[in-house]
């Protein structure tokens, strides 16, 4: 059997911060990796430096020491710019709180990425109906957030995070604001898309029923990350 394509990885990955005379080591030497279709949970108490870890692995902040590889593409070797389009066209994102723009339609948050990409017209259209046609919004095209549920907000925001078909998709909380019956049919949504579109996710969350739905879960204790058991 061949290897596993590994679409994300990070080796010995240090954050830490100076704030006056203490120096805080958020993240010790971390090393991760992540292959196609893999679904990853990283679990830790608050403060262990879990949004810390998701924003370096997605390319939104810079490591101390160590690095990120993406695709292949050691992330410290490209321009801002660079940087950018890789994450646009390998990374998608989905947060707690849905950072979609309020004053765009569902439809055109979800063209968003793929218009940054410059697919063509007739292509994101149609690709962007097909995606909200999946998370059970086709009804809700042309409605702008304020107009949406919470739990209609976040499927447009997973749809968005899937527009151009991304190798892995990062989420930090992604049904921590959300009710119950919602959080539920999020999550199943999220793993059905996942399995269909063979996706990657690195999911951060206090959520243990979410964490343990992932084929891994990983503890963050102490800047050390390490496996941790279903459960
Ligand atoms: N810019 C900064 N300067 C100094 N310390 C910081 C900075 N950003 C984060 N920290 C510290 O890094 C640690 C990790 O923060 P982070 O937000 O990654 O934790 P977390 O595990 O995601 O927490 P939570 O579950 O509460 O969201 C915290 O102790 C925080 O105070």
């Amino acid at each position: 059997m061949s290897k596993p394509e590994q679409v994300l990885s990070c080796s010995a990955l240090n954050k830490s911060y100076n704030q006056g005379p203490s120096h805080v080591e958020v993240l010790k030497s971390i090393d991760f990796q992540l292959y196609a279709g893999e679904r990853v949970a990283i679990v830790g108490a608050s403060g262990s430096g879990k949004s810390t870890l998701l924003n370096l692995l997605g390319g939104l902040d810079t490591p101390t020491a160590g690095g990120v590889v993406l695709a292949g593409q050691p992330l410290s070797d490209l321009s801002d710019n660079e940087r950018g389009r890789l994450r646009n066209r390998h990374m998608g994102f989905v947060y707690q709180f849905h950072h979609l723009l309020p004053e765009f339609s569902a439809q055109e948050n979800v063209e968003i990425p793929m218009r940054i990409a410059k697919l063509p017209n007739s292509e994101y259209t149609q690709r962007a109906k097909a995606l909200l046609t999946q998370v059970g919004l086709d009804h809700r095209c042309d409605h702008k957030p304020s107009e949406l549920s919470g739990g209609e907000r976040q499927r447009v925001a997973i749809a968005r995070a899937l527009a151009m078909q991304p190798a892995c998709v990062l989420m930090d909380e992604p049904t921590g604001n959300l009710d119950s019956d919602n959080a539920e049919a999020v999550q199943a949504l999220m793993l059905s898309l996942s399995r269909e579109h063979h996706i990657a996710f690195v999911v951060v969350t206090h959520d243990m029923t979410l964490a343990n739905r992932m084929d891994h879960v990983y503890l963050l204790e102490k800047g050390h990350l390490r496996a941790h058991s279903h459960g």
